[in-house]
């Protein structure tokens, strides 16, 4: 079986790296790729691997008609259409975008009700394993170690922290058995003190850094890292590629990373 898709943000760098890796897949065919509508690419062809009649478009409603699968690299501020045109026309979708809030994922929850929906703020391998080391290690480690998370992204990165960034600190307030947002010292500066208890975030931006996070555990005497280093954007096309083939056909509902790899849950 064939598993046709259709790529929003087509003309961003995420959208660049799956153009490519799509091109050579077998098993996957481009049903077509969208951008917002005042980019300088629409209507022009997607890419040389692609028929010249394959152009960009800007509507999510027929390519969520011919897809099966809606891949979403693009902006927050797109989802609501993005969501509404999928299930309308019966499409799974795979959310990558991050910088989501609160409104974001009740759409998101909203939506899984009709279709297929997987959400991650990072769909390569191993910060999805790196999630699971961090719960662990928060659940075994005592309070009185500090948890402090740090992140390096290229300079054009418009979020912060990083949505994965967030997500680890949510694996690691779930290890512990806090509420995340309750104990959050984001973006200290000035009169800062550490809170004892809480989950603290950095954020650096710099060059065309693919992602790096750092997880500390911070004890008396001794430091716990755990580090994931992203080396280009393939591994979260590749990811994202995955969950899609993955998520073609499933029920409604809301999926992970996690159940893509087959991982009972935390
Ligand atoms: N989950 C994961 O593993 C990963 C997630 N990301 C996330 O994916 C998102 C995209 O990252 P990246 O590719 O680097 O960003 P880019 O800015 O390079 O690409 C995003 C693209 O989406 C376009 N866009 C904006 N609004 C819409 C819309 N309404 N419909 C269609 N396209 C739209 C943008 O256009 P314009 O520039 O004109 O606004 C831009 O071309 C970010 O939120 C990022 O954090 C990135 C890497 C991995
Ligand atoms: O914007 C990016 O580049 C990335 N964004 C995601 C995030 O916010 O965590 C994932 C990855 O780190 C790259």
């Amino acid at each position: 079986m064939t598993i046709s898709l259709g790529i929003l943000g087509a003309g961003g760098r995420m959208g660049a790296a799956l153009l490519a890796e799509i091109a050579g897949m077998p098993g996957v065919t481009l049903a077509g790729a969208i951008e917002r509508a005042e980019h300088a690419g629409i209507g022009k062809p997607v890419g040389a691997a692609y028929p010249p009649s394959l152009t960009l478009g800007s509507n999510p409603g027929p390519l969520a008609r011919a897809a099966d699968v809606l891949i979403d690299f693009s902006s927050p501020a797109a989802l609501e259409a993005t969501l509404d045109s999928a299930c309308e026309g019966r499409a799974a979708v795979v959310i990558g975008t991050t910088g989501l809030q609160a409104e974001h994922h009740a759409l998101i929850d909203r939506a899984a009700r009709n279709i297929a929906v997987l959400q991650s703020a990072n769909t390569s391998l191993g910060v999805t394993l790196l999630a699971r080391l961090v719960a662990q290690a928060a659940a075994a480690l005592g309070e009185d170690w500090d948890i402090e998370i740090a992140e390096l992204h290229h300079r054009y990165k418009l979020d912060a922290p990083s949505g994965t960034a967030l997500a680890l600190g949510q694996a690691a307030a779930e290890g512990r058995g806090i509420d995340l947002a309750a104990h959050s010292e984001r973006g200290r500066d000035g009169d800062a003190k550490r809170e004892p208890g809480s989950i603290g975030f950095a954020s650096l931006r710099g060059g065309s850094a693919a992602g790096d996070h750092m997880v500390l555990f911070a004890g008396d005497g001794e430091r716990l890292e755990l580090v994931h280093r992203a080396e280009s954007r393939i591994i979260f096309a590749r990811g994202a590629l995955r969950a899609a083939t993955w998520l073609a056909g499933k029920p409604a509902g809301r999926y992970t990373m996690d159940d893509v790899l087959g991982l009972p849950a935390r």
